[in-house]
C-alpha cells in the first residue's frame, strides 16, 4: 500500500492578523521534500507574512505549523532555523566588504585550538566555503578571500544558498531571489534552486514571474487578499491558464461578475 508523502514543512489552516488586519486567513500549504513550491501573489497578498509564519518570525494567530508531520509551534526564528528551516532575503544578508570564507561562516566561525589558544580556523573556512560554492555551479569563484562585494546578484544567492545547506537547511525558502536580477543571473539562481531540490530539499520559492515559477516549479499556490486563491502541482494547469491566473485574469474575470452579474468570456 503507498502512503501519500508528508511535508517535510506544513501550515495548516493558519491565520495571522496584525491589529484589524487579516494578512493571512486559513492558509494551508505543504512544503515536501525534492520539490519547488512556487508561492505567487501581488503585493500585499501576504507573502511575506506567510514566510514569516514558515520562518518562525511571526507566530499564526490561528491554524498549526507541522514539522514532517508532527505540531511544532515555531516560536522564534532561531527555532525553526534549528529545525533546517532556511530563509535567504533578496538582499542575502551578506557583508560586501568581507570575503566569501568569512561571509560563509558569519556567526558560526569555525575554530580550532581550546581556551585561550582558541581561534578562528581560516584554512578550513576557506576550503570549505570554496568546495561548497563552486559544488553549486559557480565556477568564477577560485578564491574564498575574493571580497563577496565582487560577486554578482546571483553569484551571492549561491553562496547564501550553498551556505545555507552547508548548515543542514532541509526546507530552503528563497524570498523573491530573482527579481532584482537580469536573465542570465535569473538562470544562475534557477540553477541553485534545482541543485538543492535535487539534494533532497523542500524550496519555497516566491515570485511575481511567472515564467521563473513554470520553468523550475513543481506545486503552486496563489494568495490573494491573504487567502490561498489557487493551489495546484506542474501539469494541472496550463501554462497559458497559470500565466491569466498570475496576471491576475481569474480575479479581472471575478471582479467582472461582480460588477455586471455576467460572467466574464
Ligand atoms: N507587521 C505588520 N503590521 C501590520 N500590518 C502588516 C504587518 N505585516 C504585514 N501587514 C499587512 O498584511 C498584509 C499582507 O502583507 P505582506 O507583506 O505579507 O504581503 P506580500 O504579499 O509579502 O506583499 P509584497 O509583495 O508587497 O511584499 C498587508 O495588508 C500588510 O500591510
Amino acid at each position: 500500500m503507498s502512503t501519500a508523502p508528508i511535508p517535510v514543512l506544513e501550515l495548516e489552516h493558519v491565520g495571522k492578523s496584525f491589529g484589524g488586519t487579516h494578512a493571512l486567513t486559513d492558509a494551508t500549504i505543504g512544503v515536501f521534500a525534492g520539490e519547488v513550491h512556487c508561492l505567487l501573489g501581488d503585493n500585499g497578498a501576504g507573502k511575506s507574512t506567510l514566510i514569516k509564519v514558515m520562518s518562525g518570525i511571526h507566530q499564526p494567530t490561528s491554524g498549526r505549523v507541522l514539522i514532517d508531520g508532527v505540531e511544532t509551534p515555531l516560536v522564534s526564528a532561531r527555532f525553526a532555523q534549528d529545525r533546517g528551516i532556511a530563509t535567504v532575503h533578496q538582499d542575502v544578508g551578506m557583508i560586501p566588504l568581507m570575503s566569501v570564507a568569512r561571509n560563509f561562516f558569519l556567526g558560526r566561525e569555525l575554530t580550532r585550538g581550546r581556551g585561550p589558544f582558541r581561534r578562528i580556523d581560516m584554512k578550513r573556512a576557506r576550503e570549505i566555503s570554496l568546495e561548497h560554492v563552486r559544488s553549486m555551479g559557480i565556477r568564477r569563484v577560485h578564491d574564498a578571500d575574493q571580497m563577496v562585494g565582487t560577486l554578482s546578484g546571483g553569484e551571492r544567492q549561491a553562496l547564501a544558498i550553498a551556505r545555507a545547506m552547508y548548515f543542514g537547511a532541509k526546507v530552503l525558502i528563497l524570498d523573491e531571489p530573482t527579481s532584482a536580477l537580469g536573465v542570465k543571473e535569473a538562470s544562475i539562481v534557477l540553477k541553485q534552486i534545482e541543485v538543492a531540490r535535487s539534494r533532497g530539499l523542500g524550496v519555497v520559492f516566491i515570485t511575481h514571474n511567472a515564467s521563473h515559477a513554470l520553468a523550475i516549479g513543481d506545486r503552486f499556490t496563489v494568495l490573494i487578499q491573504g487567502r490561498v486563491a489557487a493551489a495546484w502541482t506542474r501539469g494541472e494547469r496550463s501554462r497559458n491558464d497559470v500565466l491569466d491566473l498570475m496576471a491576475g485574469g481569474e480575479v479581472v474575470d471575478d471582479l467582472f461578475e461582480k460588477v455586471t452579474g455576467e460572467a466574464a468570456s
